[in-house]
Protein backbone atom coordinates (compact mmCIF):
# COMPACT_ATOMS: atom_id res chain seq x y z
CA UNK A 1 0.00 0.00 0.00
CA UNK A 2 0.78 3.63 0.08
CA UNK A 3 0.77 6.11 2.90
CA UNK A 4 -2.67 8.04 2.84
CA UNK A 5 -5.10 9.18 5.71
CA UNK A 6 -6.00 4.89 6.02
CA UNK A 7 -2.64 3.94 6.34
CA UNK A 8 -2.96 2.72 10.11
CA UNK A 9 0.39 3.30 11.90
CA UNK A 10 1.32 2.00 15.33
CA UNK A 11 3.91 3.03 17.56
CA UNK A 12 5.76 1.25 20.10
CA UNK A 13 7.53 3.50 22.69
CA UNK A 14 6.16 6.75 22.99
CA UNK A 15 8.74 8.88 24.00
CA UNK A 16 10.95 11.46 22.47
CA UNK A 17 11.67 10.36 18.98
CA UNK A 18 7.65 8.82 19.04
CA UNK A 19 6.27 12.20 19.90
CA UNK A 20 8.60 14.08 17.49
CA UNK A 21 7.32 11.36 14.55
CA UNK A 22 3.64 11.94 15.73
CA UNK A 23 3.79 15.70 15.34
CA UNK A 24 5.54 15.64 11.65
CA UNK A 25 3.07 13.52 10.64
CA UNK A 26 -0.06 15.17 12.06
CA UNK A 27 1.24 18.23 10.93
CA UNK A 28 1.14 16.80 7.19
CA UNK A 29 -2.71 15.78 7.78
CA UNK A 30 -2.50 12.21 8.79
CA UNK A 31 -5.51 11.61 11.24
CA UNK A 32 -4.86 10.86 14.51
CA UNK A 33 -7.47 8.24 14.47
CA UNK A 34 -5.07 6.18 12.34
CA UNK A 35 -2.50 6.27 15.01
CA UNK A 36 -2.35 4.10 17.73
CA UNK A 37 0.72 4.31 20.86
CA UNK A 38 1.70 1.47 23.31
CA UNK A 39 3.96 1.99 26.32
CA UNK A 40 4.28 0.53 29.68
CA UNK A 41 3.52 3.88 31.25
CA UNK A 42 0.34 5.42 31.58
CA UNK A 43 1.90 8.97 32.08
CA UNK A 44 3.97 9.17 29.15
CA UNK A 45 0.46 7.41 27.42
CA UNK A 46 -1.42 10.86 29.01
CA UNK A 47 0.93 13.11 27.70
CA UNK A 48 0.55 11.76 23.98
CA UNK A 49 -3.44 12.39 24.31
CA UNK A 50 -2.77 15.77 25.36
CA UNK A 51 -1.01 16.67 22.59
CA UNK A 52 -2.88 14.84 19.97
CA UNK A 53 -6.06 14.26 20.87
CA UNK A 54 -7.91 11.59 18.81
CA UNK A 55 -4.40 8.96 19.57
CA UNK A 56 -5.54 5.29 20.63
CA UNK A 57 -3.15 4.48 23.55
CA UNK A 58 -2.30 1.47 25.09
CA UNK A 59 -0.33 -0.08 27.60
CA UNK A 60 -0.42 -3.18 25.97
CA UNK A 61 1.99 -3.46 22.59
CA UNK A 62 0.32 -5.96 20.89
CA UNK A 63 -3.08 -4.30 21.02
CA UNK A 64 -0.97 -1.39 18.96
CA UNK A 65 -0.06 -3.80 16.49
CA UNK A 66 -3.72 -5.58 16.41
CA UNK A 67 -5.35 -1.62 16.09
CA UNK A 68 -9.05 -2.44 16.98
CA UNK A 69 -8.45 -5.98 15.22
CA UNK A 70 -7.60 -4.35 12.04
CA UNK A 71 -4.52 -4.60 11.87
CA UNK A 72 -1.38 -1.90 11.92
CA UNK A 73 -0.57 -1.37 8.76
CA UNK A 74 3.42 0.15 9.98
CA UNK A 75 4.59 -1.04 13.10
CA UNK A 76 7.17 1.84 14.63
CA UNK A 77 9.84 0.79 17.16
CA UNK A 78 10.47 3.21 19.01
CA UNK A 79 11.97 2.05 22.52
CA UNK A 80 15.47 2.56 23.14
CA UNK A 81 17.92 0.16 21.66
CA UNK A 82 18.84 -1.71 24.88
CA UNK A 83 14.56 -2.88 25.62
CA UNK A 84 14.19 -3.64 21.89
CA UNK A 85 15.08 -7.42 22.22
CA UNK A 86 12.31 -8.19 24.39
CA UNK A 87 10.02 -5.74 22.76
CA UNK A 88 10.62 -7.65 19.53
CA UNK A 89 10.07 -11.06 21.04
CA UNK A 90 6.77 -9.91 22.64
CA UNK A 91 5.36 -8.44 18.79
CA UNK A 92 6.12 -11.60 17.00
CA UNK A 93 3.05 -13.71 16.48
CA UNK A 94 0.95 -10.53 16.08
CA UNK A 95 3.04 -9.29 13.50
CA UNK A 96 2.61 -12.63 11.46
CA UNK A 97 -1.33 -12.00 11.85
CA UNK A 98 -1.16 -8.24 10.20
CA UNK A 99 2.06 -8.87 8.19
CA UNK A 100 2.73 -4.96 9.20
CA UNK A 101 5.92 -2.96 7.56
CA UNK A 102 8.41 -2.54 10.43
CA UNK A 103 10.05 0.33 10.52
CA UNK A 104 13.02 0.91 13.43
CA UNK A 105 14.07 3.96 14.56
CA UNK A 106 16.74 2.33 17.33
CA UNK A 107 20.24 3.11 16.85
CA UNK A 108 22.92 0.35 15.71
CA UNK A 109 20.02 -2.51 16.01
CA UNK A 110 21.06 -4.08 12.72
CA UNK A 111 18.30 -5.85 10.38
CA UNK A 112 19.77 -9.21 10.85
CA UNK A 113 19.84 -9.53 14.09
CA UNK A 114 16.03 -7.52 14.76
CA UNK A 115 14.58 -10.09 12.18
CA UNK A 116 15.66 -12.68 14.15
CA UNK A 117 14.20 -11.48 17.64
CA UNK A 118 10.60 -10.44 15.39
CA UNK A 119 10.78 -13.39 13.75
CA UNK A 120 9.80 -11.41 10.66
CA UNK A 121 11.69 -9.84 8.00
CA UNK A 122 9.59 -7.31 6.50
CA UNK A 123 12.05 -4.30 8.37
CA UNK A 124 13.02 -0.75 6.70
CA UNK A 125 15.20 1.07 9.36
CA UNK A 126 14.69 4.48 9.80
CA UNK A 127 17.13 7.30 11.43
CA UNK A 128 15.42 10.22 12.58
CA UNK A 129 16.01 13.31 14.40
CA UNK A 130 13.99 15.32 16.84
CA UNK A 131 13.40 18.56 14.47
CA UNK A 132 10.53 16.56 12.92
CA UNK A 133 8.38 17.82 15.83
CA UNK A 134 8.97 21.17 14.17
CA UNK A 135 9.00 20.08 10.49
CA UNK A 136 12.55 20.00 10.34
CA UNK A 137 13.09 16.31 10.25
CA UNK A 138 16.42 14.72 8.30
CA UNK A 139 16.29 10.99 7.89
CA UNK A 140 18.18 7.96 7.02
CA UNK A 141 16.84 4.53 5.37
CA UNK A 142 17.95 1.66 4.69
CA UNK A 143 16.02 -1.36 4.00
CA UNK A 144 17.26 -4.94 2.01
CA UNK A 145 15.87 -6.92 -0.71
CA UNK A 146 13.18 -8.79 2.16
CA UNK A 147 11.08 -5.54 1.33
CA UNK A 148 8.93 -5.13 -1.65
CA UNK A 149 9.47 -1.50 -3.73
CA UNK A 150 6.03 -0.53 -2.38
CA UNK A 151 7.01 -1.54 0.89
CA UNK A 152 9.78 0.85 0.79
CA UNK A 153 7.90 3.50 -0.57
CA UNK A 154 5.71 3.20 1.90
CA UNK A 155 8.19 3.65 4.54
CA UNK A 156 9.60 6.38 2.42
CA UNK A 157 6.66 8.73 2.57
CA UNK A 158 6.10 8.12 6.16
CA UNK A 159 9.85 9.53 7.19
CA UNK A 160 9.06 12.44 4.09
CA UNK A 161 5.96 13.28 6.25
CA UNK A 162 8.43 14.55 9.04
CA UNK A 163 11.47 14.90 7.11
CA UNK A 164 12.31 17.88 5.07
CA UNK A 165 15.70 15.58 4.10
CA UNK A 166 15.53 12.00 3.13
CA UNK A 167 17.64 9.91 1.94
CA UNK A 168 18.22 5.83 1.40
CA UNK A 169 21.61 4.63 2.14
CA UNK A 170 22.99 1.93 0.42
CA UNK A 171 24.62 0.18 2.70
CA UNK A 172 22.96 -0.18 6.18
CA UNK A 173 26.88 0.59 8.17
CA UNK A 174 26.21 4.28 6.63
CA UNK A 175 22.89 4.49 8.72
CA UNK A 176 24.93 4.31 11.64
CA UNK A 177 27.13 7.69 9.97
CA UNK A 178 23.54 9.66 10.14
CA UNK A 179 22.93 8.62 13.36
CA UNK A 180 26.58 10.17 14.21
CA UNK A 181 25.49 13.27 11.67
CA UNK A 182 21.97 14.59 11.66
CA UNK A 183 20.54 11.52 14.28
CA UNK A 184 22.51 12.87 16.82
CA UNK A 185 23.14 16.16 15.41
CA UNK A 186 20.38 18.38 16.67
CA UNK A 187 22.36 17.52 20.27
CA UNK A 188 25.45 19.30 18.93
CA UNK A 189 23.81 22.37 17.47
CA UNK A 190 22.26 22.84 21.07
CA UNK A 191 25.64 22.42 22.73
CA UNK A 192 27.01 25.35 20.26
CA UNK A 193 23.77 27.41 21.15
CA UNK A 194 24.62 26.77 25.38
CA UNK A 195 28.20 28.06 25.04
CA UNK A 196 27.02 31.30 22.58
CA UNK A 197 24.34 32.26 24.81
CA UNK A 198 26.65 31.80 27.74
CA UNK A 199 29.56 33.53 26.36
CA UNK A 200 26.77 36.49 25.48
CA UNK A 201 25.80 36.20 28.58
CA UNK A 202 28.96 37.28 30.42
CA UNK A 203 29.45 40.05 28.12
CA UNK A 204 26.30 41.86 29.60
CA UNK A 205 23.48 40.58 27.25
CA UNK A 206 20.18 39.49 29.12
CA UNK A 207 19.70 35.59 28.67
CA UNK A 208 16.14 35.87 26.61
CA UNK A 209 18.41 38.28 24.08
CA UNK A 210 21.54 36.16 23.80
CA UNK A 211 19.05 33.04 23.68
CA UNK A 212 17.30 34.33 20.39
CA UNK A 213 20.06 35.88 18.59
CA UNK A 214 21.92 32.48 18.69
CA UNK A 215 19.17 30.73 17.81
CA UNK A 216 17.84 32.48 14.98
CA UNK A 217 21.37 32.73 13.49
CA UNK A 218 21.68 29.11 13.65
CA UNK A 219 18.09 28.71 11.93
CA UNK A 220 19.42 31.44 9.17
CA UNK A 221 22.95 29.84 9.15
CA UNK A 222 21.30 26.15 8.35
CA UNK A 223 18.48 27.92 5.64
CA UNK A 224 21.31 29.62 3.89
CA UNK A 225 23.46 25.92 3.76
CA UNK A 226 20.21 24.54 2.55
CA UNK A 227 19.56 26.98 -0.09
CA UNK A 228 23.06 26.67 -1.48
CA UNK A 229 23.49 23.07 -1.51
CA UNK A 230 25.98 23.25 -4.08
CA UNK A 231 28.22 25.37 -2.31
CA UNK A 232 31.14 24.37 -0.15
CA UNK A 233 30.37 25.66 3.94
CA UNK A 234 33.64 26.78 3.81
CA UNK A 235 32.43 28.94 0.94
CA UNK A 236 29.68 30.63 2.97
CA UNK A 237 31.79 30.46 5.97
CA UNK A 238 34.59 32.99 4.09
CA UNK A 239 31.63 35.07 2.71
CA UNK A 240 31.50 36.27 6.49
CA UNK A 241 34.49 36.73 7.65
CA UNK A 242 35.97 40.34 6.63
CA UNK A 243 39.98 40.51 6.20
CA UNK A 244 40.94 41.49 9.35
CA UNK A 245 37.38 41.67 11.00
CA UNK A 246 35.65 40.12 13.78
CA UNK A 247 34.65 36.56 12.19
CA UNK A 248 38.27 35.70 11.13
CA UNK A 249 39.34 37.20 15.28
CA UNK A 250 36.63 34.32 16.68
CA UNK A 251 37.59 31.62 13.85
CA UNK A 252 40.93 31.59 14.83
CA UNK A 253 40.27 30.64 18.04
CA UNK A 254 38.23 27.74 16.60
CA UNK A 255 41.67 27.08 14.59
CA UNK A 256 43.87 27.03 17.26
CA UNK A 257 41.89 24.83 19.16
CA UNK A 258 41.55 22.28 16.03
CA UNK A 259 38.07 22.60 16.57
CA UNK A 260 37.35 21.52 12.87
CA UNK A 261 38.90 18.50 14.33
CA UNK A 262 36.86 18.71 17.36
CA UNK A 263 34.02 17.89 15.80
CA UNK A 264 34.86 14.91 13.22
CA UNK A 265 35.66 13.76 16.42
CA UNK A 266 32.48 13.87 17.72
CA UNK A 267 30.73 12.98 14.66
CA UNK A 268 33.15 9.85 14.59
CA UNK A 269 32.64 8.67 18.20
CA UNK A 270 28.51 9.15 17.62
CA UNK A 271 28.95 6.89 14.45
CA UNK A 272 31.37 4.22 16.81
CA UNK A 273 28.56 3.62 19.37
CA UNK A 274 25.94 3.17 16.83
CA UNK A 275 28.06 0.52 15.70
CA UNK A 276 29.11 -0.88 19.28
CA UNK A 277 25.11 -0.88 20.22
CA UNK A 278 24.68 -2.85 16.92
CA UNK A 279 27.60 -5.69 18.07
CA UNK A 280 26.74 -5.40 21.88
CA UNK A 281 23.02 -5.70 21.97
CA UNK A 282 22.85 -7.54 18.68
CA UNK A 283 24.63 -10.67 19.83
CA UNK A 284 21.92 -11.32 22.56
N1 LIG B 1 15.96 10.99 20.76
C1 LIG B 1 16.51 11.14 19.57
O1 LIG B 1 16.94 12.25 19.20
C2 LIG B 1 16.57 9.99 18.62
C3 LIG B 1 16.29 8.71 19.03
N2 LIG B 1 16.37 7.66 18.14
C4 LIG B 1 16.04 6.32 18.57
O2 LIG B 1 14.70 6.34 18.95
C5 LIG B 1 14.46 5.35 19.95
C6 LIG B 1 13.69 5.98 21.09
O3 LIG B 1 14.48 7.01 21.65
P1 LIG B 1 13.84 8.20 22.48
O4 LIG B 1 12.52 8.55 21.92
O5 LIG B 1 14.87 9.22 22.62
O6 LIG B 1 13.66 7.46 23.89
P2 LIG B 1 12.55 7.70 25.00
O7 LIG B 1 13.07 7.06 26.25
O8 LIG B 1 12.13 9.12 25.04
O9 LIG B 1 11.33 6.82 24.44
C7 LIG B 1 11.28 5.44 24.51
C8 LIG B 1 9.92 5.11 25.08
O10 LIG B 1 9.77 3.70 25.08
C9 LIG B 1 9.10 3.35 26.27
N3 LIG B 1 9.29 1.96 26.60
C10 LIG B 1 10.16 1.40 27.48
N4 LIG B 1 9.97 0.06 27.55
C11 LIG B 1 8.96 -0.22 26.68
C12 LIG B 1 8.30 -1.41 26.34
N5 LIG B 1 8.63 -2.60 26.87
N6 LIG B 1 7.29 -1.34 25.43
C13 LIG B 1 6.93 -0.16 24.89
N7 LIG B 1 7.51 1.01 25.20
C14 LIG B 1 8.52 0.97 26.09
C15 LIG B 1 9.70 4.27 27.29
O11 LIG B 1 8.85 4.31 28.42
P3 LIG B 1 9.48 4.63 29.87
O12 LIG B 1 9.97 6.03 29.81
O13 LIG B 1 8.34 4.42 30.78
O14 LIG B 1 10.60 3.63 30.07
C16 LIG B 1 9.77 5.58 26.54
O15 LIG B 1 8.61 6.34 26.65
C17 LIG B 1 15.81 4.81 20.37
O16 LIG B 1 15.98 3.53 19.86
C18 LIG B 1 16.81 5.80 19.77
O17 LIG B 1 18.00 5.15 19.37
C19 LIG B 1 16.66 7.87 16.82
C20 LIG B 1 16.94 9.12 16.37
C21 LIG B 1 16.96 10.28 17.22
O1 LIG C 1 21.63 9.31 21.62
C1 LIG C 1 21.10 8.36 21.05
O2 LIG C 1 21.55 7.20 21.21
C2 LIG C 1 19.94 8.59 20.12
C3 LIG C 1 20.22 8.10 18.72
C4 LIG C 1 20.37 9.34 17.90
C5 LIG C 1 19.96 10.41 18.81
N1 LIG C 1 19.69 9.98 19.98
Amino acid sequence: MTLDRSTRIAFIGGGQMARAMIGGLTAAGHPTSNIFVAEPFQGALDAVSASFAGVSTSTDNTLAVNFNGLGAHVVVLAVKPQVLKGVAEGLANSLKTHKSVVVSIAAGIRIKDLARWLDWNTIVRVMPNTPALVNEGASGLYADESCTQQQKDLAFAIAGSFSKMAYWVEKEVLLDVVTGVSGSGPAYFFYLLEAMENAAVELGMPREVARGLAAQTCLGAGKMALAQLDTDPAILRKNVTSPKGTTEAGIKVFDDLNAKKIMQDVVIAATKRADELGDILGSQ
